[in-house]
């Protein structure tokens, strides 16, 4: 088959999309753009996708972070144009771009545009499938799921890009479930080949793709789905995976290298898989996860299906996405031409205030909404843990509902806090990058972004905490004058400025004094990371007397007349020794 005609041809012809599919309103308006075929049917739904030239020196953001006392760099990885063979880079990835203006319904959302107009009960989905989608409570796909579901049931690679809170996650386990229901499997067999494998930049989201799984499971009996995700004694995950078959398995990469390495017959269970999936592909594609993803890709057999789903697909991404999949694969873009990658009925603001009037101001903007709206339900991201540590403490002290979450809280406290804001409302998270991804609570108000996030992509996700499924949401950056050039890497999307609100003495001083409450251990360790951070930043790390001056305008906005002292080792570590206006210890 010709690259790129898969859905025109297959609508000829292919039986599975032309069970898939049988509605008009289905066939898929699909566009070779390379030889601009369009469709007359679906012309109005589909936009030409203008697939960049890969220009000039392309650049992968590498990023390792670990908060707090280790260094965090944000190296970049060159691949050069001329690296990419010309006629290689035609043949790969056909895209197709299709638009989302077939919507309508309500579906809980204010337009309900996530969704298509087909229904689960149109496609080709077994019954066992359609009864679990039903009890979940979906009746027509989203746009995403629309896109995708006949390409992966006609067996092709699929990387696929969807706005944040479209429902990516049934786009890629419904029709891997489907597949998986057509292998035979046996009963009671203790510890069957894992034929579809799940990976997930974080714990939260492994756990949470597992609940999504199950519920498309409830029918399929013989299908069982296991999570490995760390954060408990590898030992017991092993016992789980005992006592549990499973053939489908979600993990974290760090957990499952841990297991591929540790686990007696579990490299024999992984030569079982027939689906790879990465979600959040574009994170765990960069180089804080490449080396993980590629040794677990060499554990796996060559010949399955490979599906990467995002909110965002750099072109940097789609270079190396032949790390994963098969050259003619189909990149699936549902993002409009034209139209922005963050949701509309998200509205999104700034605002550019000097470091010690940043605590003033969260006081300030938290309970002005949390007086408009007593659903309230906020996400803070913060740049680190011990930021995020110490921001929760302040806001804490000021005697607001706070729920902190990061990578230094145990496990069990994690899932403890990140079910109850699941289920609540009227509280507000603090939240390092670990819940920027994917992470789905329902019905988030409002998301601050505090200090500038590691790039464009993450202010998009964590922005995409909010305004799922449709809902509206409100978004705010808050920056240091210094960090304004980050709003030249979001220029294209709608943001605008809003005015730094006036504190009134009484309430500086409230702040202020909470402030002084939080103990030193915890100032010390979040100017620690703090500094890790953005000494790891291209942009602000470059001068380094500069970013020592930077680093005491915040420690004094904790309250501190000299900065603290930080180990010598660490210091060395990040390339920060002699630094004047730095203290070792
Ligand atoms: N067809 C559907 N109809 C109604 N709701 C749906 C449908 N499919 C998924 N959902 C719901 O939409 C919400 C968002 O889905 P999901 O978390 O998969 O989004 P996502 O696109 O993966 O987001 P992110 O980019 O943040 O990872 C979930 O609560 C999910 O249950």
């Amino acid at each position: 088959m010709a690259s790129g005609d898969l859905l025109l041809r297959a609508h000829a012809g292919a039986p599975v999309l032309a069970r898939a599919f049988p509605s008009p309103a289905s066939l898929l308006v699909l566009t070779r753009r390379r030889r601009g075929l369009v469709s007359p049917l679906t012309a109005a739904k589909v936009g030409v996708a203008g697939r960049a030239r890969p220009g000039g020196a392309a650049a992968v953001q590498k990023r390792r972070r670990r908060d707090a006392g280790e260094s965090l760099s944000f190296s970049r990885v060159v691949t050069r144009r001329d690296a990419v063979d010309e006629d290689e880079e035609d043949v790969e990835g056909e895209t197709l771009q299709l638009g989302a203006g077939t919507s309508g319904g309500e579906a809980g959302g204010v337009d309900g545009s996530y969704l298509s107009d087909t229904r689960f009960d149109q496609c080709a989905i077994s019954p066992l499938s359609l009864k679990a989608v039903k009890d979940a409570g979906y009746e027509r796909m989203t746009e995403v799921q629309e896109a995708t579901l006949p390409i992966i049931l006609h067996g092709k690679d699929v990387l696929a890009k969807a706005k944040t809170g479209t429902g990516k996650t049934v786009a890629f386990l419904l029709p891997a479930i489907e597949v998986l229901s057509t292998l035979p499997h046996q009963r009671n067999q203790l510890r069957p080949p894992i034929n579809l494998l799940v990976m997930c930049p974080t714990r939260e989201l492994a756990n949470q793709v597992a609940v999504e799984a199950k519920k498309l499971l409830k029918y399929h009996r013989s299908l069982g789905v296991q999570v490995v995700i760390g954060g408990t004694r590898l030992t017991q995950e092993q016992r789980s995976m005992q006592a549990n078959p499973c053939q489908i398995l979600v993990a974290t990469p760090g957990r499952l290298k841990d297991h591929l390495e540790n686990t007696p017959g579990f490299s024999t269970r992984l030569k079982g898989v027939k689906v790879l999936v990465l979600d959040e592909a574009d994170r765990l594609l960069d180089m804080g996860f490449r080396r993980d993803i590629e040794k677990i890709i060499a554990s796996i057999p060559r010949e399955r299906q490979t599906l990467l789903f995002s909110a965002t697909v750099p072109e940097e991404v789609r270079q190396i996405s032949h790390v994963a999949m098969k050259k003619d694969y189909r990149f699936i873009n549902t993002v409009k031409e034209g139209d922005e990658e963050t949701h509309s009925q998200v509205s999104q603001t700034y605002m550019v205030a000097p470091l010690d009037l940043h605590f003033s101001i969260l006081h300030d903007v938290l309970k002005k909404h949390v007086a408009e709206d007593a659903d309230y339900k906020v996400i803070i991201f913060c740049t680190t843990a011990m930021v995020t540590k110490l921001v929760a403490e302040v806001l804490s002290q000021l005697k607001l509902n706070i729920r902190e979450i990061h990578s230094r809280k145990s496990q069990s406290a994690r899932t403890k806090v990140s079910d109850e804001f699941r289920k609540s409302k009227g509280l507000i998270l603090v939240s390092s990058d670990v819940s920027a991804r994917g992470v789905d609570y329902p019905d988030v108000t409002l998301v601050i972004q505090v200090g500038i996030p590691a790039d464009r992509e993450q202010y998009i996700h964590r922005l995409g905490r909010t305004g799922r499924r449709g809902k509206e949401g409100q978004g705010l950056l808050l920056l240091a004058p210094w960090e304004k050039y980050f709003l030249g890497t979001v220029k294209d999307l709608s943001i605008s400025e809003a005015a730094v609100p006036s504190v009134d003495s009484s309430v500086e001083t409230e702040v202020k004094n909470a402030v002084r409450k939080v103990e030193m251990k915890s100032k010390e360790c979040a100017y620690q990371a703090w500094l890790g951070y953005y000494n790891s930043n291209k942009t602000i790390g470059r001068d380094k007397s500069r970013l020592a001056h930077l680093a005491e305008e915040f420690s004094q906005s904790m309250g501190l007349a000299v900065p603290p002292a930080i180990p010598r080792n660490i210091l060395r570590k990040m390339g920060l020794n002699n630094v004047p206006g730095l203290r070792s210890s």
